[in-house]
């Protein structure tokens, strides 16, 4: 096929990023696009897999084209750079979840680099990719994205375009998934446990002070493992796509580093006339029985410290977004958002977005909610940067996908996930202290909440 017309006709009005959508036919499931795949490209290329609760979008993207990290990584440097972009990226279609869109995470912190687990995805880790394959629920998409400067280019990366698509067709074409193992033996340690502990009676003792007007913190701890083998995305993904219905898949992979989660957290979306979030706070474990997770389930929707946890994530959300959105908020009543191993405090919240409020801009004023962070914002960011004994790296930050061409996307908040290096992994958990939290039970709690990406290593 000949380079089109239209593409040399926007090289000559000034375009230079090229984003080049078609459909994307066969059967091939997004889990063996994202595992086969990624030969189209070459082994060792970037990886990024989203799949949301509903499964109504999965994203899997190959290899990359521009990458945006360190101080390129931030919320307000990649506005900047989707400003600058505006009238010189090409894009042949309109479609939620194709395009030119960039994806990976933001660093849970900027300021706080002390994590020596997480290797160039520390402080915020976004791409371009080189190929996007977009499921929806009902037609699939393929986009390829390029740069060029010059005709030569233009006319040379279609091409190589053309050849990869054509290569990955074939590639996942049959629609046999690669035989993967069930899970990895592990030995696991939970770290600094006494340590952690003393830090949440700190923690108390700061929110109880009259003279302080902190209300909750959200304290993190960490569990290693090690397994005998490598761990491999494609393993880890596979599982957690059977065990955990009802949450966001995601795994952002850069050379031997892959940052995996399953979290059921959404932060925030944007289509092109509604705003998107959610609080989600308070927890409880999951019955054995339906009776058991009933009872567990009223004491939830009735606990006056879980109650308060959450009123607190509401309240500064609708601080938040009352700036972002026009008119007022669409905000059920509270309910129970339940998983395989925990259930929290629920409320889902929607709002027409203001004109000319752009979703990066939500994102900053939302992150971290109080779910995350605590209350006030800037007082819990020090004490989790000063107290918490392992920098966060992208634990609890926006992960997601936006279109830089019309300004929509999604980002879930990064928890019930672990940074993999070789074989050997970090898993983190966390929890909101407040004034009435015993350290003990908040130990329990993110045991639990170290459970789904448990699950998604051992296979178990
Ligand atoms: C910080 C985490 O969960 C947050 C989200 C929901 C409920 C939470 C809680 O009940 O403490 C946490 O705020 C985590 O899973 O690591």
């Amino acid at each position: 096929m000949n380079l089109p017309e239209e593409i040399k006709e926007a090289f000559a009005e000034g375009k230079r990023l090229f984003s080049c959508i078609q459909e994307f036919n066969g059967d091939a499931t997004s889990l063996t696009i994202y595992q086969k795949g990624a030969q189209a490209i070459s082994r060792e290329a970037e990886r990024f897999y989203w799949e949301t609760p509903t499964k109504e979008l999965t994203l899997v993207a190959l290899g990359s084209v521009l990458t945006f990290k360190e101080e390129d990584g931030t919320p307000a440097s990649l506005l900047k750079y989707q400003k600058k972009m505006a009238n010189l990226i090409y894009q042949n279609r309109l479609i939620y979840g194709a395009g030119a869109i960039v994806l990976g995470a933001f660093a849970f912190n900027q300021e706080d680099a002390q994590c020596q687990y997480w290797s160039d995805l520390e402080r915020g880790y976004l791409y371009l990719p080189r190929v996007l394959v977009t499921k929806g629920l009902e037609q699939n998409y393929v986009t390829f994205n390029f740069v060029a400067e010059t005709l030569d280019e233009l006319e040379s990366q279609w091409f190589e375009g053309q050849a990869i698509m054509t290569t990955l067709e074939q590639l996942v074409d049959d629609n046999h998934p690669v035989t993967l193992q069930k899970g990895y033996h592990i030995k696991q340690q939970e770290l600094a446990v006494d340590k952690w502990l003393t830090l949440v009676e700190e923690t108390v003792s700061e929110i109880k002070d009259a003279a302080n007007p902190i209300k909750k913190i959200v304290l993190a701890r960490h569990l290693e493992i090690l397994a005998e083998e490598v761990i491999s995305s494609e393993v880890v993904l596979a599982n957690l796509a059977q065990q955990q219905t009802n949450t966001y898949l995601f795994a952002l992979v850069s050379g031997e580093v892959s940052f995996i989660g399953a979290t059921p957290e959404r932060l925030l979306s944007a289509d092109e006339n509604y705003f998107k979030t959610a609080g989600i706070a308070g927890s409880a474990p999951r019955g054995k029985t339906s009776k058991e997770d009933q009872i567990l389930s009223e004491s939830l929707l009735t606990d006056p410290k879980n109650i308060y946890e959450h009123h607190v994530v509401i309240q500064r959300i609708e601080n938040q977004l009352a700036d972002l959105i026009e008119g007022s908020m669409i905000q059920p009543k509270l309910s129970l958002l339940k998983n395989r191993d925990i259930q929290h405090l629920f409320i889902p919240i929607k709002g027409k977005r203001r004109n000319g409020v752009s979703l990066l801009e939500g994102l900053e004023a939302l992150h971290p909610t109080p779910a995350l962070g605590g209350e006030p914002k800037e007082a819990a960011l020090d004490w989790i940067a000063t107290k918490e004994f392992l920098g966060r790296g992208l634990y609890g930050a926006p992960v997601g996908w936006l279109n830089l061409v019309r300004d929509e996307g999604e980002f879930a908040v990064g928890i019930r996930s672990g940074i993999f290096s070789k074989n050997k992994g970090m898993l983190y958990g966390g929890c909101g202290i407040v004034e009435d939290s015993i350290p003990e039970l908040e130990l329990k709690e993110t045991w639990v909440k170290f459970q789904p990406m448990l699950r998604g290593v051992t296979g178990e």
